[in-house]
This record gives structure tokens, sequence and C-alpha cells, in this order.
């Protein structure tokens, strides 16, 4: 059973990065202390970009072990290694190359010019089998927080509306092509994948993702729109900054 939306609307979307920031350092303190640990899944995208340069300016950082973390991606752009548009790329530059993390502990999708060349489906089986090796059941890990960004016609990770990805009910990962948002190729978690998360959080800020969230919260399915099928075991948070909740009741 994953849990029903929960909706949170902050005034703008620097407070929106900064609220999700310290919501996140409190969520992973609170996961290391129940269980020594933590696992968190980055998402790509300005927001997500955002809230890791708030999380590294926060003081509450340093309450963190930050070895005793996992870092899974929700998504990545299949482009070659240190690729500056890569999701990977860009969360080391915003957040983990400045953090004492256990760099054995960071799982990046491979790239393009990686072990499997340009080959997306055998890059996307690759991370299928490393979650499956680090999962309890055989399958996913159970992630503490996954972050995931939200797309304008309403996108998750890289699963777009009507596409292969957001029917696939049985894999954990699979390689997306011609995705509307540049690139156009891609590795991402399903949604069967994403919804083992303990929470799920949707960073959504900007106007431009009014349309999308009224959708979204109009019933809408997770084809129309495979953002509204992102859902947590526990938790399921809507983070949102005033001009993407316009259009909400
Ligand atoms: O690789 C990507 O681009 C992201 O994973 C993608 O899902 C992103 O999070 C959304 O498109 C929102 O992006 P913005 O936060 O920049 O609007």
């Amino acid at each position: 059973m994953t849990a029903a939306p929960q909706v949170v609307v902050l005034a703008n979307s620097e407070l929106l990065a900064a609220a999700t920031a310290a919501r996140l350092l409190t969520s992973v303190i609170d996961a290391q202390a129940a269980r020594g640990t933590a696992s968190v899944v980055l998402t790509g995208g300005r927001t997500g970009n955002a809230v890791m340069a708030q999380l590294l300016a926060s003081p509450v950082k340093d309450a963190v072990d930050w070895s005793n973390v996992d870092f899974y991606w929700g998504d990545e752009r299949f482009l070659p290694a240190g690729d500056p548009e890569r999701n990977e790329t860009q969360a080391r530059e915003a957040l983990l190359d400045h953090l004492p993390i256990d760099p054995t502990r960071v799982y990046a999708m491979e790239p393009s010019d990686g072990k499997f060349g340009d080959d997306p489906d055998a890059a996307a089986e690759a991370y299928a089998q490393l979650l499956a090796s680090k999962a309890d059941d055989g399958q996913v890990p159970v992630f503490d927080v996954c972050l995931l960004g939200v797309g304008e016609e309403g996108h998750t990770a890289s699963i777009f509306p009507e596409s292969p990805a957001v029917y696939e009910t049985s894999r954990t990962v699979v390689a997306v092509r011609d995705c509307p948002k540049p690139p156009p190729t891609r590795v991402s978690l399903t949604l069967p994948a994403i919804r083992r998360s303990t929470e799920v959080w949707l960073l959504t800020g900007g106007e431009a993702k009014a349309d999308a969230l009224a959708m979204a919260f109009g019933g809408a399915t997770e084809v129309e729109i495979p953002a509204a099928g992102a859902r947590g075991q526990q938790r399921t948070l809507w983070l949102l900054d005033k001009a993407a909740a316009a259009k909400l009741s």
C-alpha cells in the first residue's frame, strides 16, 4: 500500500530548495539514528541541483555521517563520463565532491563511454543488477528518500507520459530513447522501483509546472502524468513553490 500524497507549499523556489535540504538532512540523521545508515536517490534537474547546493551550505550537514550514506540516482542522461549534462557530474560538483562520503557507496549509472559503450539497455540492466545486489528482496533496496523532479508535461525521473517506460511493471531500470527533454537517451528507474522507497519526495517549482500538477491532483493517470504514480511506501510528499501550486484547489 503506498501513501496518499501530502503537499507542502513554500513561498518561492529558493525557500523550496532550502526547506527540502533541511528536511533531507533531518531524514538522513533520523535514518542513521534508527539503522546506522541511510540511502538517498538523487535527481537531476535545476530543482534537485538547488537542493544540493542548499544542503552543502547548511551547517546541519556536519551532523550527518556521510561515510554511511548510499547514494543512487533516479535517472541519468546517457552521456560520456564527466559530461557536464550528466546528473552524476552535476551532483558531484554541487555536493558529493565536497562531503566526506564513502566513494564506494555512490552508485552512478554507467556513462555512454563506460564498460558497456553506447548501449543504454546494457547500462540499465547493469544498474538493475546493482540494485538487486543491494536489496533485501533481491530487487530494489528500500530507499529512505527518493528525490524526484517533475517536468512541465508531468514526467518524473526519465519516465515520460505515454512512453514505454511508464507502462513498465516488472523491470526496475530501463533505457529511455527519444525523450522530449534533451538529451534524448537516458537510463531511468521505473515506477515499480521508485515505489519501493520509504518516502518519495517530488520537488516541483515554477509556474510552468502548474498545469501538470493540476492534472496530477485532478485524477490524471500515471500514464498521463508519470509523477502521479511516484508514491512512497510510507510517505509521498510534494514539495512545491507557490507558482507551481497556483492551479491546485
Ligand atoms: O535528468 C533530468 O532532467 C531529471 O531527472 C528530470 O526528471 C528533472 O528532475 C525534471 O525534468 C525537472 O527538472 P527541473 O527541476 O530542472 O525543472
